[in-house]
């Protein structure tokens, strides 16, 4: 049986022509964002958010080179898991391109009978990971889908090396884990992602003898998201006399906007205004070999035997 892995993520604008349809196909996806309209209204509704959205954002895409960089990263994550499980492994996008749709046409081509399947977010929620999982399952019934990797012991060690790295010359360092926000409604329905990121924190700091938290950020609209926001726990713990502080993405896994914008730019500013001395914002290294044996690991699990 021919092997194959598959990994699959949100994608994005990989230059500002792509803005717009990233996410308009975004917005119309409505296991990650319910709009509480009938069913039929989602797409005209995506459309029109998609269109004021794209506008807002476009300067802050400009501000960071001019698209985002996942896709270019996804697809060095793929060649380097390519090369440790010596399993052909193939990217597909649900909101960008290379399209899942036409990346599962590939695989089929390829003659693909045996996928691992993962997604590029480490904890699941209904909304991301399981949004990849139900696409995949449109074209791979027989697919082995990895649910969820927050514990994997070499995502772990990856986390504990970049922090550690970047505690190394403070001398009073707080740790603040900052992970993309969730509707409300997806917790209170069952949601298991905020239970993920506060396992994988905790296993992050186990034995780390340093003060920390969680909070959340980037939320999208006027519906209640996640608590306490990124924005207003930095404006506490200047409050709270934090003069070092160490920001780690704990949800994503590479540099993109809401790392290289919102956290680098938006919220430095926020944390030199409450008088944090130092803000240092961990960098994601998705080069890194421990990044790439956890997945590549997740996969194998899969295709052993
Ligand atoms: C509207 C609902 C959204 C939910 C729910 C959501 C959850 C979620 N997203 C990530 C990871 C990423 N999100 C990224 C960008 C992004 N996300 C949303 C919306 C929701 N995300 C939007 C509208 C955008 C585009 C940027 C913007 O307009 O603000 C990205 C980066 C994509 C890129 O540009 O490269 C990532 C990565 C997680 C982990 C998550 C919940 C667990
Ligand atoms: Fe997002």
């Amino acid at each position: 049986m021919k092997k194959a892995n598959l990994i699959v993520y949100m994608g994005g604008p990989s230059n500002l022509q792509e803005i717009k349809p990233f996410l308009y196909r975004l917005f119309s996806d409505r296991d990650l964002i319910n709009f509480g309209v009938p069913k039929f209204l989602q797409k005209p509704l995506a459309y029109m958010i998609a269109t004021i959205r794209s506008k807002k954002v476009a300067p802050n895409y400009k501000a960071i080179g001019g698209g985002s960089p996942t896709v270019k990263y996804s697809l060095e994550i793929a060649e380097a898991v390519e090369q440790k499980t010596g399993v052909k492994t193939f990217v597909g996008m649900l909101y960008s391109e290379p399209l899942l749709e036409k990346v599962a046409e590939e695989m089929k081509n390829y003659g693909a009978e045996e996928i691992a399947a993962i997604s590029l977010y480490p904890h699941y929620s209904f909304a991301t990971a399981g949004a990849c999982i139900r696409d995949v399952k449109k074209y791979f019934k027989n697919a082995k889908m990895v649910k969820s990797w927050c514990k994997n012991p070499h995502y772990i060690k990856w986390i504990r090396k970049q922090l550690k790295k970047s505690i190394k010359n403070t001398k009073n360092p707080y740790i603040l884990f900052s992970a993309h926000s969730l509707p409300a409604y997806l917790i209170e329905s069952g949601d298991p992602y905020v239970k993920e990121v506060k396992e994988t924190v905790s296993l992050v700091m186990d034995g780390l003898n340093v003060p920390f938290s969680i909070s959340y950020q980037s939320k999208v609209g006027p519906i209640k998201w996640l608590e306490p926001t990124t924005e207003e726990t930095i404006k506490k713990l200047g409050k709270e006399n934090i003069r070092e502080l160490i920001v780690f993405p704990v949800s994503f896994i590479s540099e993109h906007i809401e790392t290289l914008f919102e956290l680098d730019v938006e919220y430095k500013e926020v944390a030199e205004k409450a008088g944090i001395d130092r803000y240092i914002r961990v960098p994601l290294n998705h080069k890194d070999e421990d990044l790439i044996t956890a997945i590549s690991q997740e996969c194998q699990k899969l295709l052993r035997g």
